[in-house]
C-alpha cells in the first residue's frame, strides 16, 4: 500500500520541482520566522525535494542537518552553517563534517505525500517517524513538512507509527493541523 502511494509521488513530485521551487521557499522563510531562536533542523535536498537551505540561512537560531546512525533507529542531528564542511553520509545526503550534535525544536521535515490530517508518507525508513516520537517525549517540538502542493493526498496510507506534521508549507502558503 505504501509502496504504491511512493511511487505515484516520486512522479507527481518531479514535476511539481520543475515548476515551483523558488516559491515554496520563500512560503519555508515565512513559516520559519515565527520562531527565531529556536535550534533549528532541515534537510540537505536529494532527489526531487524542495531546497529548505535558503530558509535555513535566513533563520537565527542554530542549524542542523540529520545523519542515519543506523537503520532502525532516529536520526540524530549535526550543527551545521551555510558553507560548513560536509562528508557523505548514508543514503546519499551529505552531512556535516562537524560531529557536535544539537537536539532540534523546529524540524523542516521532507516527504513524498501527506494528506489533511497532517500525515505525511517519507522514503520508507521511519527515520522521521521514530525521531518525531523520541523529541515529542522528551518535550515540545514543531515539525513543518515542506513540500509541493502536487503532493496532497485525500489520504496517505498510515499505520499506529506515524507521527502527523504540526505544520505543511508548500508554494501554496502554511497549512496548520
Ligand atoms: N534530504 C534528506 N535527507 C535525509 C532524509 C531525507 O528523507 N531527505 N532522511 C529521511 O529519512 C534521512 C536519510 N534517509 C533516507 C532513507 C532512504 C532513502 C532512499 O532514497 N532510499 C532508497 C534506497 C536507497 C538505497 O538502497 O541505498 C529507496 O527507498 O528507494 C533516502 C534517504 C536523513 N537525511
Ligand atoms: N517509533 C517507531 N517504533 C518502531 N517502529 C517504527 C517507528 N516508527 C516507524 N516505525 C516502522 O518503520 C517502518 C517504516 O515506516 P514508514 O513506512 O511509515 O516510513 P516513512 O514515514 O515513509 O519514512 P520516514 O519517516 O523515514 O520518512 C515501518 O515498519 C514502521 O512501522
Amino acid at each position: 500500500m505504501k509502496e504504491a502511494a511512493r511511487q505515484a509521488a516520486f512522479a507527481t513530485r518531479k514535476l511539481a520541482h520543475a515548476r515551483d521551487e523558488g516559491a515554496a521557499s520563500s512560503a519555508l522563510t515565512q513559516a520559519l520566522a515565527a520562531y527565531p531562536d529556536q535550534p533549528l533542523a532541515g534537510y540537505w535536498p536529494i532527489r526531487t525535494e524542495p531546497d529548505p537551505r535558503p530558509a535555513m540561512t535566513a533563520h537565527h537560531g542554530p542549524l542542523c542537518l540529520p545523519v542515519v546512525v543506523v537503520p532502525g533507529q532516529p536520526l540524530v542531528f549535526r550543527r551545521w552553517h551555510p558553507g560548513a564542511a560536509m562528508e557523505p553520509g548514508a543514503f546519499g545526503a551529505p552531512i556535516p563534517q562537524d560531529k557536535t550534535e544539537i537536539t532540534p525544536q523546529i524540524l523542516i521535515v521532507p516527504l513524498l505525500a501527506f494528506d489533511a490530517r497532517g500525515y505525511r508518507l517519507g522514503y520508507g525508513g521511519g527515520f522521521y517517524d521514530r525521531t518525531l516520537q523520541a523529541l515529542r517525549a522528551a518535550g515540545p517540538v514543531i515539525a513543518i513538512g515542506f513540500t509541493y502542493g502536487a503532493q496532497e493526498r485525500t489520504e496517505v496510507p498510515t499505520d499506529a507509527t506515524d507521527q502527523p506534521l504540526d505544520f505543511i508549507v508548500t508554494e501554496a502558503g502554511i497549512r496548520a493541523f
